[in-house]
């Protein structure tokens, strides 16, 4: 395999044609930084370029998927005031729209099938990431994605403008993301995103991705991987051009909110637990 960078909070292992991918920081719900946002992009860059490898498996610790972007990594971005930027919309062309952009576009070109094992709920980013994967199993019925993009300022991102219409329709995607209200089981099971709930309880996510391991090897058992390439390859040809349009678009949108300030001052609300979600 060739050489990548550690991060001590996102793990990677090939297991036959699993590339499996692990959030390993369960003690903030695993929320990423900017910098572990490119990671994970770097990573899935690796399983594109390996052709023994068929699935990219995203599995997560503790009882959140992910709580989406860091806090702390956003108060970060806001102090860096070195001489480099000329200007706040340079700073946030730096600090947001590149790394929004990178991310969405890996997960978006994705050559292999992208499986992801959905433990608990997923915040954010991580739960666009979430929406962009092509199938998706669940924990238990405890799971949700929350889009909070009305209740910090900001507007979607990482696809999530094509992917939720696509997913769960678009009058429940509009009512979600005005409202800024979860998209619970209900809705991910009716709408045919989650494939299969393990039911499994919420202390007990080691278990629930070593069963949905060893139930996916014995799913491609006597496959011919490469027919699963093609047909990605011709299912993700029906949408790609929206995808990549809507990255593009979304971002130059969301540069103008962080210019302004207001994700900052939400953020940073949030941080000190003066702001909290309605789930
Ligand atoms: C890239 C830029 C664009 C933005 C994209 C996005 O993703 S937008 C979406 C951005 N994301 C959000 O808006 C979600 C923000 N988070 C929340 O709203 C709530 O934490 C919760 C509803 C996820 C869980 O509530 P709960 O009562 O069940 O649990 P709890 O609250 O007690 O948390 C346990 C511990 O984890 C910590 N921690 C959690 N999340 C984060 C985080 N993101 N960051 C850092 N730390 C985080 C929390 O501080 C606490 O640590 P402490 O104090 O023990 O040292």
């Amino acid at each position: 395999m060739p050489e990548i960078r550690q991060n001590e909070k996102i793990s990677h292992r090939i297991e036959g044609p699993f590339f499996i991918i692990q959030l390993i920081n369960p003690d903030n719900l695993n929320a990423l930084e900017g910098e572990d946002y490119i990671y994970l992009g770097e990573l899935l860059e690796l399983a594109d370029k390996n052709s023994d490898v068929y699935f990219t498996i995203l599995q997560s610790s503790g009882r959140f998927f992910s709580s989406g972007a860091d806090f702390k990594g956003i108060a970060k971005a806001q102090e860096d005031n070195g001489a480099k930027y000329a200007s706040e919309t340079s700073k946030w062309l730096s600090n947001f729209v590149a790394r929004n952009v990178y991310v969405t576009d890996v997960f978006i070109k994705h050559s292999k099938v992208l499986v992801c094992c959905l433990n608990g709920p997923a915040i954010g980013l991580s739960a666009a990431l979430v929406a962009l994967c092509d199938i998706v199993y669940s924990m238990n019925d405890k799971v949700y994605l929350l889009y909070p993009f009305a209740n910090l300022g900001l507007v979607t991102e990482g696809g999530t403008a094509i992917s939720l219409p696509l997913k769960f329709g678009a009058n429940t995607t509009y009512e979600r993301l005005m409202f800024n209200k979860p998209f619970n089981y209900d809705i991910m099971t009716k709408s045919g995103f989650i494939s299969k709930n393990f039911n499994m309880p919420s202390s007990n996510t080691e278990a629930f991705n070593a069963e949905l391991l060893k139930e996916l090897k014995g799913k491609v058992e006597g496959l011919y991987l490469p027919s699963c390439l093609g047909m990605k390859k011709l299912l993700k040809s029906n949408h790609i051009g929206s995808f990549n349009e809507i990255n593009s678009m979304e971002v130059n949108e969301s540069l103008k909110y962080w210019v302004d300030g207001e994700p900052l001052r939400r953020f940073s609300q949030l941080g000190s637990k003066q702001r909290k979600h309605r789930l």
